[in-house]
């Protein structure tokens, strides 16, 4: 297995590689060069199977060898025994034809750690063997970082630098990210929002003498291995609903484009999905674009479900490399469109193709309050805000008839209630409570250094304290 760059002119590697270079060097993000084929077959054979075994199966075709099965088997096995539920991501019917995909039975809570749990045991497996170190530098809206950190406190090869946006993620989201105390760990907030920290994390890493002095991973979607983590519960979802004998569709709530992205793969590599519905907050460049097939960037504003206060979604590009007929110096060209002129615009074809697999719902903030209050009254089942978006466009989405109504619809849960309890008190009077693991977190000492939105000076930053760092270790 081998991926190439978005934009084609980086060097084509291996997923050892692959996991460890995050952005490719000519600023793209690595995809694989084909998708691999699941037959019928291969998917009705997963049925019945636990979740770490589907996972091994899924995702060994990506490895291209890199790592032994066995050995692939025992990190993966690792990484789920961190769930606190056997099924680690179960489905819970919400009505006759919804379920809600539950991803947040890991360590901190959100669908990242289903991800990240494997990611940090990865980095340690192909670091030890390579005897090298790496400095992570993430960005987040509020869950990748405590994923993150959480997969990668404490192990003697890593450095990781999380920025989040000052002020513009919950309380909870915060102290899971600073209150972990560990030297190789270092916290920023940083004057801006999401967008301007993952625009940073990008310039570090087409800044190649910092990226190759620093030696920089990524644990942000760009980074491939995450993807291909994420395409598992696609996969267990859809077996246990009935595939491949019966399409599935799925309402995945949307910042980065990275989950439904996701989605996507599964799909190519022989899933069938019927559907895949993006929901919106009011952050909505991505439902504007699958309504009129133009990309143009608006400012970001706060919402009740801020992990997805995003409008320049990473993981597009990956999609649009498809849509552009896999054609690197076409994606360069929109991207830089993009980056100086604020928009750009596929054809009525491209965005046919598009709108084949996807449909983009918004829902604005009434809408996602209502929706955690009715699901509340209607079902008893506490949705967080990013999931209730997912929910409203489901339904919004059944409404205008984009999906079949016999086909089950599964809408992803990306985090748990309590990490949002504010906005869930509000919307629905109940206030979820934090898991007893974390019940102390309000009493947590808390380390985080404040940074302007520049460049040089997260730069600076960022090798004065890796340096630091290795001098002590
Ligand atoms: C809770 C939650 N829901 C949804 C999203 C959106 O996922 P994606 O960025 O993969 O589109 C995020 C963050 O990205 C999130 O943290
Ligand atoms: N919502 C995310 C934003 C970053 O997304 P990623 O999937 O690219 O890591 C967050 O919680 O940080």
């Amino acid at each position: 297995m081998q991926y190439v760059s978005t934009r084609g002119a980086a060097p084509v590697l291996g997923f050892e590689d692959v996991l460890l270079a995050g952005l490719a060097r000519d600023g793209g993000l690595y995809v694989p060069q084909s998708w691999p084929q699941f037959s019928a077959d291969d998917i009705r054979a997963l049925r019945g199977l636990p979740y770490s075994e589907i996972a091994v199966r899924v995702m060994l075709p990506f490895l291209g060898g890199a790592i032994d099965e066995d050995a692939f088997r025992a990190i993966v096995t690792d990484a789920y025994a961190s769930f606190d539920h056997s099924a680690v991501t179960p489905l819970i019917q919400l009505d006759q034809t919804t379920w809600v995909l539950e991803l947040f039975h890991g360590p901190t809570l959100a669908f990242k750690d289903v991800a990240l749990q494997l990611l940090g045991r990865l980095f340690d497996h192909v670091l030890a063997k390579r005897g090298e170190r790496v400095t992570i530098v993430g960005a987040t809206s509020g869950d990748t970082g405590s994923a993150a950190i959480e997969a990668c406190r404490d192990r003697q090869n890593v450095d990781i630098f999380i920025m989040h946006p000052k002020g513009r993620t919950s309380e909870v989201q915060r102290r899971q990210m600073t209150s972990v105390l560990s030297s190789n760990v270092h916290n920023i907030a940083l004057d801006g929002t999401f967008d301007d920290c993952q625009d940073l994390v990008k310039g570090m890493f087409n800044d190649t003498a910092f990226r190759d002095t620093m030696g920089l991973s990524a644990v942000n979607s760009i980074n491939w291995a995450r993807i291909m983590a994420q395409i598992v519960y696609y996969f267990t979802a859809a077996v246990a609903l009935g595939a491949p004998d019966r399409k599935i569709a799925f309402t995945v709530p949307t910042g980065n484009f990275g989950n439904v992205y996701a989605a996507y793969g599964a799909r190519a590599m022989g899933l069938p999905i019927d559907k895949l519905v993006v929901g919106s907050n009011s952050n909505d460049i991505l439902a504007r674009f699958f309504a009129s097939g133009t990309m143009a960037a608006a400012p970001v504003v706060p919402t009740f479900s801020p992990s997805m206060d995003i409008q320049i979604s990473s993981n597009f590009e990956r999609l649009l490399f498809d849509l552009l007929d896999r054609d690197g110096d076409a994606v360069t060209a929109a991207l830089n469109r993009f980056r100086a002129e604020g928009n750009f615009a596929v054809t009525d074809a491209q965005l046919a193709k598009a709108l084949s697999i996807f449909a983009g719902h918004r829902v604005g903030e009434d809408g996602t309050m209502e929706t955690v209050a009715t699901t509340w009254a209607n079902s008893g089942y506490l949705l967080d805000p990013h999931t209730a978006v997912g929910v409203a466009a489901a339904k919004a989405a059944k409404a205008k008839a984009e999906v079949d109504p016999s086909v089950p619809m599964v809408v992803l849960a990306t985090a748990h209630p309590a990490k949002f309890p504010d906005a869930v008190e509000k919307a629905s009077g109940r206030r979820p409570a934090l898991p007893p693991r974390l019940s102390d977190l309000y009493e947590r000492e808390e380390r985080l250094s404040d940074l302007p939105n520049d460049l040089a000076t997260v730069q600076a930053f960022v090798a004065a304290r890796a340096r630091a760092a290795q001098e002590a270790a």
